[in-house]
């Protein structure tokens, strides 16, 4: 068996549900999943300042897991806050949603387009290719210029639109794939893809079935090198209780 923490980087309890419910639609049967945020922080992640702040949150979720003995965390925010400085933290595998769905596209598709949410955050995902290295697989980045929390509100103003930039990608931009850019986006993946007739990857599964494959395959995260735990020091106030 298997036990995922799904970690929601932003403090808003209706998304972390969504995202749980998402990842527990793809998980194997010996998987079991179970879904934190932090305590206190943004209630969406929209840009460089909002990742800082969702970063200190997100190691204090995977020290705590490392304690309960997790066989894996998944970083469920498309701008992967605090990857590296969790995986750091933790002993078992650390993805991001965003990881996830690219290395997923690039398995199904020769190039791919990314949808998410406000046009300020492409620079984002723009950044996460370049650290990745794939840059040359994405065609394209597209945004629904609608902030996180439109995906929440229950009009279904933010699927339309995502919609409408998956049907532009598939009829402008020559991919094979579409990855979500937002974790919010999770519950939409199946049904676009079948409607376009292509895989509209979304990356909370993707990370799950990594973890999932991780686990399979008795990987934990490196600690040779520069993911070994942090160098130990004496942390103050607030971070007291991080190392
Ligand atoms: O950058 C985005 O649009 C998506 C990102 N923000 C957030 O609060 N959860 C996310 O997946």
């Amino acid at each position: 068996s298997c036990c995922i923490q799904l970690i929601n980087p932003n403090t808003s309890l209706s998304m972390t549900e969504r995202i749980l419910t998402a990842a527990r639609d793809v998980a194997a049967p010996g998987t079991d999943i179970f879904a934190v945020c932090p305590e206190e922080g943004a209630p969406s992640i929209e840009g460089h300042f909002d990742e800082a702040i969702a970063a200190i949150g997100v190691l204090q979720r995977i020290k705590e897991g490392r304690e309960q003995g997790v066989d894996g965390h998944v970083i469920a925010c498309f701008g992967d806050p605090g990857l590296l400085a969790a995986r750091e933290l933790a002993s078992a595998p650390v993805i991001g949603i965003a990881e996830a769905a690219m290395h997923m596209a690039t398995l199904v598709a020769t190039r791919f387009t990314v949808v998410t949410t406000l046009p300020r955050t492409l620079i984002i995902a723009r950044h996460l290719l370049q650290q990745y290295g794939f840059e040359r697989h994405c065609a394209r980045l597209r945004a629904i210029d609608l902030p996180v929390l439109s995906l929440e509100d229950g009009s279904g103003l933010a699927r339309r639109k995502v919609r409408e930039q998956c049907l532009n990608a598939k009829r402008e931009d020559g991919v094979g794939a579409i990855v979500l850019g937002c974790a919010g986006m999770a519950d939409l993946a199946l049904e676009l893809s079948a409607e376009l007739e292509m895989p509209v990857i979304d990356g909370v599964s993707a990370a799950v079935k990594l973890i999932e494959s991780l686990h399979g395959m008795k990987l934990s995260t490196s600690k040779q090198g520069d993911l070994d735990f942090p160098v130990q020091k004496e942390l103050s106030g607030y971070f007291k209780g991080l190392n």
